[in-house]
């Protein structure tokens, strides 16, 4: 924050909201982060080349020269190094790394037309083409920030961002550049450009560009005057979001209170149920009800339709002789006849469960949960899953035999990372660093970026992959304090009991790790190496006080080996590719239905039930992890 007075939101922040609540998201693959970063590192280092380099890209005749030059010193300085360094974490990735490529190409021209264009100019004005001097017009993660008010805010909102890049022409005209790799939503984008454009109004600037590969170049030029209107439709929903409108029914500060609570209840935003959303669940109620006719499944509502942050919950009655299980075959009708994105999950129990999508789906923010209570001996061994359609936050409890360590699956793009990000800042923030100490594993290099420097680490994040990574080290190190905890336990019947004697804290060690497959891809003796240890850790380490929290894209036979089948009994369930791998985590489908971001099914004991993952802001986490958010009392 600037001031002690103000509220901190970042254009990200704004941008995943809209993201979020957009039903729609324009064409590509899912975005692919570190991909993404090396498109940006990639574009940064074009524009940086040295005075050599560029002599040799434009000496070139025509603008093909040009193109097949820049490409040529994309693949050597950048791209090529980074497919050798992180060959065994692109493993089953090459749609996505074609992608890449095919995106550098787009971008490599754009580039040489922008280059050739400006070339043109300065002939027709017999002036020297000087590319060093044209490159220096792009200025690449360029900060912005503009503080914002309002009579009916209780504080400004200082709003921040960090363009890709800004390019300068002569006059001061001024151009935004985003770089975009994979999929992007167009009202997200559209409300990144008007908030970029907001922040530089007072730069005077004429146009701005969103510039993204999907992997082709789309390219959009929006002037001011268009962007009035979306501007102040924006600073409503940033008011929200910094939760500081002075209707608004939360009396919690953003960023959040970080002091844990008692209840678990959580406030949803204060958009959770408009007149808006009755209307369109009516709506979807009298669709159901004619789809569910047409298949054959004549039934009657049973009370009213329950209203989550992602889904509504219908609960129906089979008409007589109507077979329960005949429900569990209408899913794709109803999603042809209610196009919907993906069939209904529907699920039987004491009765018939519909839920749809909502159609104006929330986020459930950080700062609407009250996080679980801390004991101040002991700290606290919840980790946060998400809110349920009842509007209660849901927690795996590393201290229960049901959810001692955790398995955590879905495909890319399903929320997993998000999921682990905000788990462990769950945790950072109910207990101190004399309670808790956690061991992060980034195979994809993207997950725990902002962990690296936290007084929580037991050790520096480890990106297998690094020469000095030596995963049979890292996993050896734990089960050595494994058997050192075990032998201090001597005459304790649990930790719990040793730490009471003791009357001081032992750290919880939690070793999250994202993609735990990638780990698996060395040779058969390092994969029989490593899987030995996380099954002997598995096994024995809960009494310890040591937990796993590892997630993986494929839940797989070969990935969830008996082992850990048996020895990780918590399972949160992100959306998945297919009912097969609904059934290695839960032994039943279900999954494969769920609506991406965050959205969730958990077990312990008993059936899996369906949660929507916090949603936990970048400026949230890095406070949070850096530790300066955790309240002395915690
Ligand atoms: N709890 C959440 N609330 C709102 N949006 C979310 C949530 N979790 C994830 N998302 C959205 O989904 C996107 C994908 O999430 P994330 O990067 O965690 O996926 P992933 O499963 O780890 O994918 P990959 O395996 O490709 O890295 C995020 O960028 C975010 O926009």
């Amino acid at each position: 924050m600037s001031n002690s007075h103000c509220v901190e939101i970042s254009v990200s922040d704004v941008r995943q909201q809209i993201y979020f609540a957009s039903s729609q998201s324009g064409p590509g693959n899912p975005s692919q982060s570190e991909l993404g970063t090396t498109f940006h590192r990639l574009i940064a280092s074009l524009l940086h080349s040295s005075e050599q380099e560029l002599s040799t890209i434009f000496s070139g005749s025509s603008i093909e020269d040009w193109v097949a030059e820049m490409k040529d010193l994309a693949y050597r300085k950048e791209l090529g190094p980074y497919l050798v360094d992180h060959a065994a974490a692109l493993h089953g990735r090459g749609a996505a790394v074609l992608d890449l490529w095919t995106a550098v190409g787009e971008a490599t021209r754009w580039l040489a037309e922008l280059f050739w264009d400006h070339r043109q100019r300065q002939l027709r004005q017999s002036s020297h083409f000087n590319p060093r001097e044209f490159a220096g017009w792009f200025r690449n993660e360029v900060p912005l920030r503009l503080e914002l008010t309002d009579p009916n805010w209780r504080c400004p909102v200082v709003l921040t961002g960090i363009a890709d890049s800004l390019l300068t022409l002569p006059q001061g005209r001024r151009c935004v550049i985003e770089y975009k790799l994979g999929k992007t939503a167009p009202e997200a984008d559209l409300c990144q450009t008007a908030l970029y454009h907001w922040m530089l109004e007072g730069d005077a600037v004429d146009s701005l560009a969103v510039v993204s590969f999907l992997p082709e170049k789309s390219e959009r030029m929006l002037d001011g005057s268009n962007l009035k209107e979306t501007q102040s439709r924006l600073k409503t929903l940033i008011g929200k979001l910094a939760n500081v409108t002075k209707s608004s029914s939360s009396s919690r500060p953003s960023p959040p209170q970080t002091t844990p609570t008692p209840s678990s209840r959580p406030h949803l935003t204060p958009t959770a149920t408009t007149q808006q959303s009755l209307v369109g669940i009516e709506k979807l109620g009298k669709q159901l009800k004619a789809a569910l006719v047409e298949a054959g499944c004549d039934s009657t509502f049973v009370g009213a339709p329950i209203l989550g942050p992602t889904f509504v919950r219908f609960t129906v009655s089979p008409a007589r002789g109507i077979a329960p299980k005949k429900f569990l075959g209408c899913g794709d009708l109803l999603q042809v006849r209610m196009q919907l994105k993906r069939p209904p999950v529907i699920q039987i129990g004491a009765s018939i469960t519909i839920d749809l999508q909502r159609p104006d789906r929330q986020i459930v923010p950080w700062s609407s949960i009250e996080l679980p209570v801390s004991d101040p001996l002991h700290g606290c061994a919840k980790v946060l899953v998400g809110v349920g359609i009842d509007g209660k936050l849901q927690t795996a409890d590393l201290a229960d035999t049901a959810s001692y360590h955790l398995l955590v699956a879905g495909t890319s793009g399903s929320g997993k990372s998000e999921w682990l990000r905000t788990a462990v800042a769950g945790l950072i923030a109910t207990n101190t660093t004399e309670q808790l100490q956690i061991v992060a594993i980034d195979p994809k290099r993207v997950a725990f970026h902002d962990l690296q420097g936290s007084p929580y680490l037991r050790r520096p994040v480890v990106f297998p992959g690094d020469e000095d990574a030596d995963m049979v080290e890292v996993f050896d190190e734990l089960i050595d304090e494994m058997e050192r905890r075990y032998a201090m336990l001597e005459g304790c019947s649990s930790l719990a009991e040793l730490i009471d004697r003791r009357g001081e804290p032992i750290p919880r060690i939690v070793c999250v790790c994202d993609e735990y497959a990638d780990l698996m891809l060395g040779s058969a003796s390092q994969r029989a190496a490593i899987e030995m240890r996380i099954t002997r850790l598995g096994a024995k380490a809960r009494a310890s006080g040591i937990h796993l929290v590892l997630a993986t894209q494929q839940p797989s036979r070969k990935t969830i080996t008996g082992a850990i089948q048996t020895n990780l009994p918590g399972r949160v369930g992100l959306t998945m590719t297919s009912a097969t791998e609904s059934r290695m985590l839960f032994g039943e489908p279900g999954a494969e239905n769920l609506l991406m971001k965050g959205d969730l099914l958990y077990k312990d004991i008993g059936d899996p039930k369906r949660y929507q993952a916090v949603y936990l802001s970048d400026n949230e986490r890095r406070a949070i992890y850096s530790g300066s958010l955790v309240a002395e009392e915690v």
